[in-house]
């Protein structure tokens, strides 16, 4: 008899949404494997599977039925998306083209067997990174180069500015997702693209300080400053935007570093060098990958105390959440001392939110985690960290946290979202 999949929202939503997955027209109690895939912009394949019973009426429903195995096991109602793993060995999950969006195959087969068996049911979900509405504007403005994304109703919206990881170029998805949630996000280059500089060696704040100007310009951005979202690298460049440039209300930084990392940093007439590493410390795990957790030196120590930002300068609040298990570099020791810091000099102790379990790369909902992939800075593949389940746990966590961060200190809703971990 063959099966019908039905979702809820029918055929599509947004990326950092949850689906609701169930199988009609099964035998009660019958045993069938899901399985899910995926194909990237570049073509490579992601996939999952796991293993159900039907209830009693024949129904499978993900959001009642545990898994018995598979990529993942128990009541994981996002399990075939967040656990899609890649068949190419190092590929991380990515998205390039916000405009268009990854369409997840959903495949219902017969029994328990690991071989391809019969196919009972399938359907095609579609996953935006566009909310429908959403306005996508691309920024060329003197020599800031960005991406700029504001919520579908006409009004003045909190801003943000979204700043990336090493490896530079212009990375939209996170933007693009948050624009969806009622913000006006700048997602900002600042090397590896168009124009900009090809490497990281020497950025100077003051084009950041253009991007924050504009940003604040626009008509639609609803003042008096902007909250800043980084991501590893893109968190010490919000850290140090925080405490050297005006018009900084908020920042959240996911996983960044208390001190400038990978080149000189230069505003008007002072200079952060780079926190120096040492190369002896890097260890090749056994399967040959490289894991770079204590390769950096101590802010604390040496000369390397010039690479410390001046956290102390800064006006804003801070929002820090960090993957326990991050392989890129030490970002709790990172967070606290930044908080040290801050109360040292008589500032606000900021939020601190420690995911255990989570890795380096903390996405936006439901991003299965990678593993290890090409580090820019690296030139070869680094483990990032995190254990699939508790990893996609904090992405939607941190999702909901960083939002209502930016809300409650930029205008929009107010509360605090308490940590589900
Ligand atoms: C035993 C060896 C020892 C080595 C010793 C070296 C010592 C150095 C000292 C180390 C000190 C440690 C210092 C730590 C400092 C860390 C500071 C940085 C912290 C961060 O910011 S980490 C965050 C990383 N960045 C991001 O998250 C942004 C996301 N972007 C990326 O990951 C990359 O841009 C990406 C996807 C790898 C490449 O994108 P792009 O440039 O657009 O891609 P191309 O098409 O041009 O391809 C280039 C290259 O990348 C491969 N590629 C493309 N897509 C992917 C993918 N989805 N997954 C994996 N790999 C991908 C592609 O195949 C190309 O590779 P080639 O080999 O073919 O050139």
């Amino acid at each position: 008899m063959p099966a019908t999949v039905i979702l809820e929202p029918a055929d599509r939503c947004c990326w950092d949404e949850p689906v609701h997955i169930t199988v009609h027209g099964l035998t009660p109690g019958q045993r069938v494997t899901l399985r899910a895939s995926l194909r990237d912009e570049k073509g490579a394949h992601f996939r999952a599977h796991a293993r159900y019973c039907a209830d009693g009426g024949g129904e499978l429903d993900l959001a009642r039925a545990p898994a018995l195995g598979g990529s993942f096991a128990g009541l994981e109602p996002m399990g075939l998306i967040w656990a899609l793993e890649p068949e190419k060995p190092f590929w991380r999950f990515l998205k390039r083209d916000v405009q268009t969006p990854f369409a997840v195959e959903l495949e219902v087969l017969e029994g328990h067997e690991p071989e391809p068996q019969r196919v009972l049911g399938r359907a095609v979900h579609e996953r935006d990174f566009l909310r429908p509405g959403v306005r996508r504007e691309p920024v060329r403005a003197g020599r800031v180069r960005a991406t700029l994304f504001l919520p579908p109703e006409p009004g003045r919206f909190p801003g943000v500015v979204d700043v990336s990881g090493a490896a530079g170029g212009l990375w939209e998805y996170r933007a693009s997702l948050l624009a969806g949630k009622g913000f006006a996000v700048m997602a900002l280059a600042y090397y590896n693209y168009e124009d900009l500089p090809k490497g990281i060696e020497t950025l100077h704040l003051e084009y950041f300080e253009e991007a924050v100007n504009y940003l604040l310009n626009r008509p639609e951005v609803k003042g008096p400053g902007l909250g800043l979202l980084g991501i590893s690298k893109g968190g010490d460049l919000c850290l140090s935007m925080a405490s050297f440039l005006k018009g900084i209300t908020a920042a959240t930084i996911i996983n960044g570093c208390v001190a400038n990392i990978g080149g000189v940093l230069h505003y008007k007439d002072e200079t952060l060098p780079p926190l120096s590493a040492n190369r002896n410390r890097i260890k090749v795990t056994k399967d040959g990958v490289v894991d770079i957790t204590d390769a950096l030196n101590s802010p604390l120590e040496g000369p390397d105390q010039k690479s410390f930002i001046p956290v102390e300068r800064a006006e804003c609040t801070f929002l820090f959440l960090v993957g326990l298990d991050d392989h890129n570099w030490k970002s709790e020791f990172y967070a606290n001392e930044a908080s040290n810091r801050l109360q040292a000099h008589g500032k606000e102790k900021p939020q601190i939110i420690c995911y255990p379990g989570a890795g380096h790369c903390i996405e936006p909902p439901y991003f299965p985690k990678c593993w290890a992939s090409l580090h820019a800075l690296v030139g070869s593949p680094v483990i990032w960290g995190g254990e699939p389940r508790a990893h996609a746990m904090a992405q939607v966590d941190a999702w909901k946290q960083l939002q209502a961060f930016f809300h409650k200190h930029l205008g929009g809703k107010e509360g605090k979202t308490p940590t589900k971990l």
